[in-house]
């Protein structure tokens, strides 16, 4: 590429009109308020917010994955649900609103899962926020978030779920998910926390007991 080019696609880059695209699929979402509830997945590469058990690890580095235009991705999505999930990687590291703008225009229901690590950016009709300590979430993301879905890897992670449910909007649903790895370890820990403190909800990563994406 020339760099005449190569600058060009930067911008486009830089102005969410061309995203790095790792992966799409029609799915089931298999997680929080929505799950049970086919969808199509985006899953648009790069993120830098480094989660030790993330279970997405090839989609970090935006550079192998192919910048695609946000309009085409929309076009393809509107071919196979309603319901369009947007996910990564950390998909607010890049500007969303040309792909939600488009989405919209398509009649689509725009769902996002994010840590909410950067400031919010796209049209959203659902907001999931699952915050991760080597990042913490903008005031933007929190003030918004329809669910908080946060992860338990330990016990500690107790504690920083309730500092986030501090923080959100009074309708916000709350969820504990277990972190996979760990599962066996911390689902009596979880289904013990939500009895005692019934403001909070379980979800469980269903589609990887389904064997599906
Ligand atoms: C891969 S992330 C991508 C979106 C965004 N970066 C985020 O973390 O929300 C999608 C969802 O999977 C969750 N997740 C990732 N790895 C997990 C694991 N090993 N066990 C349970 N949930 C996990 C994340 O917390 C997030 O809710
Ligand atoms: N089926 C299914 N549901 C999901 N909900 C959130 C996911 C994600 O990786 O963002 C995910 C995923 O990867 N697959
Ligand atoms: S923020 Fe999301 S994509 Fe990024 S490392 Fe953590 S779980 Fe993985
Ligand atoms: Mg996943």
């Amino acid at each position: 590429m020339t760099k005449q080019a190569l600058d060009s696609l930067q911008a486009q880059i830089d102005l969410g009109e061309m995203l790095p695209l790792m992966e799409e699929f029609y799915t089931i979402q298999g997680e929080g308020f929505h799950k049970g509830t086919a969808a199509y997945f985006i899953r648009v590469g790069g993120c830098d917010v480094g989660c030790h058990w993330c279970d997405v690890k090839e989609s970090w580095d935006a550079a192998i994955h192919p910048p695609t235009n946000a309009n085409t991705i929309a076009e393809n999505a509107a071919k196979y649900s309603d319901t369009i999930v947007v996910t990564g990687g950390e998909p607010l590291m890049w500007d969303m609103n040309p792909l939600t703008k488009k989405l919209k225009s398509l009649g689509l229901t725009t769902h996002i899962e994010t840590s909410g690590a950067y400031q919010l950016s796209g049209d959203w009709d659902w907001i999931c926020l699952s915050p991760k300590k080597r990042m913490l979430p903008t005031q933007s993301v929190l003030e918004k978030a329809n669910e908080l879905k946060v992860i338990i890897f330990n016990k500690s992670d107790f504690d920083f779920a309730e500092k986030h449910a501090a923080q959100v909007g009074e309708d916000c649903i709350l969820y504990l998910q277990p972190e996979w790895s760990v599962r066996d370890k911390m689902v009596p820990l979880i289904v013990d926390y939500v009895m005692k403190n019934p403001q909070w909800k379980v979800s469980l990563q269903t589609h990887k007991y389904l064997n599906i994406p």
